[in-house]
């Protein structure tokens, strides 16, 4: 066997879902539910979620951040392992997208857990730092528009606690960081933000080729 991650071909992905996959009900109705709109490929994959929610346990989170909402997957997976006193402070900027979330964590009854702040998240993220919130959250999970990775995760170090941990979400972008013929603005800012975070002595780093590649950063 090499030493290299293995690749997942359909037949082998398949296998990993139906032996490990244990995703509550709720959370299949939302990705179904997900899947009849034209940006589905924007959710988190389940196997993801569920990596997520084992981390955020790991952690004993009480207090989180979600940068990128869309209709709630990764904030409800989120909110169903944090302790009953669990707060999440969620940004986005769409209300149309953010409405199916809400309802979702309605019926989850999780919804007293968020917090969901519509404004462009520098914004959210800039006020949570003027109002006294540095290094009170476990953990945060950025998700949003990749242009903004890297004011998202200079924030976000701020707002998390020595020890906690900083999820960010498609750091691999389908392979098209490592296509040198790739050259558009959002794959450039990709590569740049995974070329600065490699080189950051303030964190301790690994990149999990989970979905399309989870950057895990633990503040020192
Ligand atoms: C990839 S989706 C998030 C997926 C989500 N984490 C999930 O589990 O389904 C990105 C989201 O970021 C939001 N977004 C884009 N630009 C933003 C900004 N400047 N501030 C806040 N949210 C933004 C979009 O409206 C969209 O809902």
């Amino acid at each position: 066997m090499g030493k290299q991650t293995i690749g997942l071909e359909q037949h082998l992905y398949d296998y990993l879902l139906a032996v490990s996959l244990r995703e509550p009900d709720i959370l299949t109705q939302l990705r179904h539910e997900t899947a009849q709109l034209p940006m589905d490929q924007m959710q988190i994959s389940p196997e993801q979620g569920q990596f997520m929610a084992l981390l955020v346990k790991l952690l004993g989170a009480k207090k989180t951040l979600e940068v990128g909402v869309f209709t709630g997957y990764s904030s409800l997976v989120t909110a169903l392992a944090l302790p009953a006193d669990g707060k999440i402070i969620a940004c986005d900027v769409s209300e149309e997208f953010t409405s199916i979330a809400r309802r979702y964590w309605e019926k989850a009854g999780i919804a007293d857990k968020i917090d969901l702040r519509i404004a462009p998240a520098l914004e959210t993220l800039d006020n949570l730092l003027a109002t006294g919130e540095t290094e009170s959250f476990d953990f945060a999970f950025i998700d949003a528009d990749k242009g903004n990775y890297e004011n998202y995760y200079e924030r976000s170090l701020q707002l998390i606690r020595p020890g906690g941990l900083i999820a960010v979400d498609n750091v691999l972008w389908s392979g098209k960081v490592a296509d040198s013929e790739v050259q558009d603005n959002q794959t450039k800012k990709i590569r740049a933000f995974n070329q600065k975070l490699h080189q950051d002595s303030r964190v301790t780093l690994s990149v999990v080729p989970i979905a399309d590649g989870l950057t895990l950063a633990r503040k020192n």
